[in-house]
């Protein structure tokens, strides 16, 4: 099923909570709503859902106007992070619920509803928990069942507000795999919140970038990360260092430090974004950069090893983050307080007056 959002915004009292913005779900699609908090995407989920009324604009499912339709005719599956199970029911009870109270009319026969939990209980890979209760299972666990009992009327549209947030890191990786599996398998459409990069770029065939109640950008993963359309969604996307310059004979100046400008890049004031990876770190300035920083933290992360830097005799809004892989750690053996230099391999350049980055390569 589709999904068409025209023009939808959203007012709290005097709090514009959503801006108008529109945006296309093709059939099958899935599409991870990313933000900081605030940014709006609960309340657009909500708004999708039928659980919230929208000031302007209008919704449609497929070739059906839902703009005005109650939740419930919406034929949407809603998974909260909260699990939301019905503590009194086994499991088998909470997966059957949504069938259970279905009109008599569109309800199925008790057995075929108990095949139909079955089914969706083996899918979800818990067949063997389902007369368990609630307080008798994981975290994790109980996400599958809130996942299995939403999927258990066949919507064609799912929705799901940080559907793992109060999951362990682990539990979170293996669900959001399963996840994607089951979204392929079962090609419904379904869209889902999440203030969390890495789950937004690991699940959505797109990302919908919010900020204060603005789309600021949405593309696939691997575009979002390539072409950031904005500081936003440069700085929100992967850890960026920034480096203020003023242009001058063919250099960007801060105090003391300086950096030559690429071949082909204009003389221009700006901001220039470099992430955590792409620098060579040395003991001395090198012909293309002079940026003196110092050691003020080492923290391994996983396959790299993190220094914090602080800029020795120029300006900078934050502390300077750079992964290094352990084997280039290593043969250096940096110290804390020690200084080092840092040469920027590539990054984009956003020019004082222009909202589009340049994306730069020396
Ligand atoms: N019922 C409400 N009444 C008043 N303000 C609200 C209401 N619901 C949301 N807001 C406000 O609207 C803004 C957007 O909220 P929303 O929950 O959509 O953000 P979010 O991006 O999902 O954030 P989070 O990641 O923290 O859940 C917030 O500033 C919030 O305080």
């Amino acid at each position: 099923m589709s999904i068409l959002i025209e023009h939808i915004s959203k007012t709290f009292g005097q709090f514009q909570a959503l801006s108008p913005l529109s945006l296309d779900i093709q059939e099958g699609e899935m599409i991870g709503l990313l933000g900081p908090s605030g940014s709006g995407k609960t309340t657009l989920l909500r708004i999708i859902a039928g659980l919230e009324g929208a000031d302007t604009g209008r919704i449609q499912f497929g070739d059906r106007d839902v703009t005005n339709l109650h939740v419930r005719d919406r034929r949407v599956g809603f998974v909260f992070q909260n699990y939301a199970l019905f503590r009194h029911m086994t499991v088998a009870d909470n997966v059957a619920f949504g069938l259970d109270v279905l009109p008599r009319k569109e309800r199925p026969s008790p057995s075929e509803i108990k095949k139909r939990v079955m089914h969706l209980l083996d899918m979800v890979q818990l067949a063997h928990l389902a007369n368990r209760f609630p307080s008798q299972l994981s975290g994790g666990q109980k996400q599958r069942i809130a996942l299995a009992r939403a999927l258990a009327t066949q919507p064609e549209v799912l929705l799901l507000d940080e559907p793992f947030g109060a999951l362990d890191a682990k539990v979170r990786k293996e669900l959001r795999r399963w996840l994607r599996g089951l979204h392929e398998e079962l090609g419904f459409t379904s869209v889902f919140v999440t203030h969390d990069q890495e789950e937004a770029l690991e699940l959505s065939d797109r990302v919908v970038v919010m900020s204060n109640g603005y789309i600021e950008q949405v593309d696939k993963p691997g575009d979002l990360y390539a072409s950031p359309n904005s500081r936003f969604v440069f700085d929100f996307l992967g850890n960026a260092n920034v480096f203020e310059g003023k242009a001058d004979q063919g250099k960007w100046l801060n105090q003391q430090a300086s950096l030559q400008l690429p071949k082909g890049i204009e003389q221009q004031d700006g901001q220039l974004y470099v992430r955590s990876h792409e620098f060579f770190v040395s003991d001395a300035p090198t012909e293309q950069a002079n940026l003196p920083l110092k050691v003020v933290a080492i923290n391994p992360i996983g396959a790299e090893v993190r220094l914090e830097l602080s800029p020795i005799g120029w300006q900078s809004k934050d502390i300077w983050e750079i992964d290094l892989p352990h084997k280039a750690f290593d043969q250096h053996g940096y110290e804390k307080g020690q200084t080092v230099f840092v040469t920027p391999k590539a990054g984009y350049f956003f020019a004082d007056d222009l909202a589009q980055p340049t994306p730069l390569h020396w």
